[in-house]
């Protein structure tokens, strides 16, 4: 099973990663940049803002991807992998380039691999301006509200393009029964 967490910045991904870390204490706990080596450089140059240019910038969570699905995802397939992002997170935040477009290459990237189980955290605007004022924004938190709830509109639209195995959860219900939709997904 391959399992990703997925939703906007603050909504709620590491809080339940770590209640099903507790849970599920044989899987394969990874994520979306950074899960390999050269992943952990690529996600410090795309967090930090270091590539001007929008399209490197995509090209930096591409190659992320494509790394972490050779050394990680491939390598475990027999075992339950959970991912906190994946290929979701990767079309939709490159917002400024057409969705079809993006469709492509992520597929190109995965070598055509899509999860099993997409679990989607869902925030209202209101909900995410909160959260974002009580933490220090990184370069693209610092886009702002209304960029990150288009960006989440994307998310929901990949989704079903995709035709992806999924479940959309209001990321404002209380942590435990999240938790609970979550465990119940899994166990269909
Ligand atoms: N269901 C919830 N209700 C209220 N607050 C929550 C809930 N889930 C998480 N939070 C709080 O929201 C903040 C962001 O949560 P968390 O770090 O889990 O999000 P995230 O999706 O992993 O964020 P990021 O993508 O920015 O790393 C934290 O302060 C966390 O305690
Ligand atoms: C996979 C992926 C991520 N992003 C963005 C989304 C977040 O703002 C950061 C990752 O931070 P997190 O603390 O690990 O959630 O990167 C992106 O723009 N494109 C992608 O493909």
């Amino acid at each position: 099973m391959y399992v990703v967490v997925e939703g906007i910045d603050t909504a709620g991904k590491s809080t339940q990663l770590d209640l099903l870390q507790k849970k599920y204490t044989d899987a394969i706990f990874t994520k979306e940049p950074g899960g390999t080596d050269i992943g952990l450089k690529l996600r410090s140059m795309a967090l930090n803002g270091e590539a001007k240019s929008p399209i490197a910038e995509m090209f930096l969570f591409l190659a992320d991807r494509a790394e972490h699905i050779e050394e990680v995802i491939l390598t475990n397939k027999q075992k339950l992998v959970i991912s906190d992002r994946s290929m979701i997170s990767g079309i939709a935040y490159a917002s400024t380039f057409p969705l079809e477009k993006m469709i492509e290459l992520n597929l190109l990237a995965t070598n055509n691999i899509l999860p099993s189980h997409v679990i989607l955290l869902e925030l209202s605007p209101k909900e995410l301006e909160y959260r974002l004022s009580q933490k220090e924004n990184d370069a693209i938190e610092l886009r702002g509200i209304e960029y990150l709830i288009n960006i989440q509109n994307r998310m929901k639209e990949t989704i079903i393009k995709l035709g992806v195995n999924h479940l959309f959860i209001d990321a404002g219900k209380k942590i435990e029964d999240i938790e609970k939709q979550i465990e119940d997904f899994l166990n269909e």
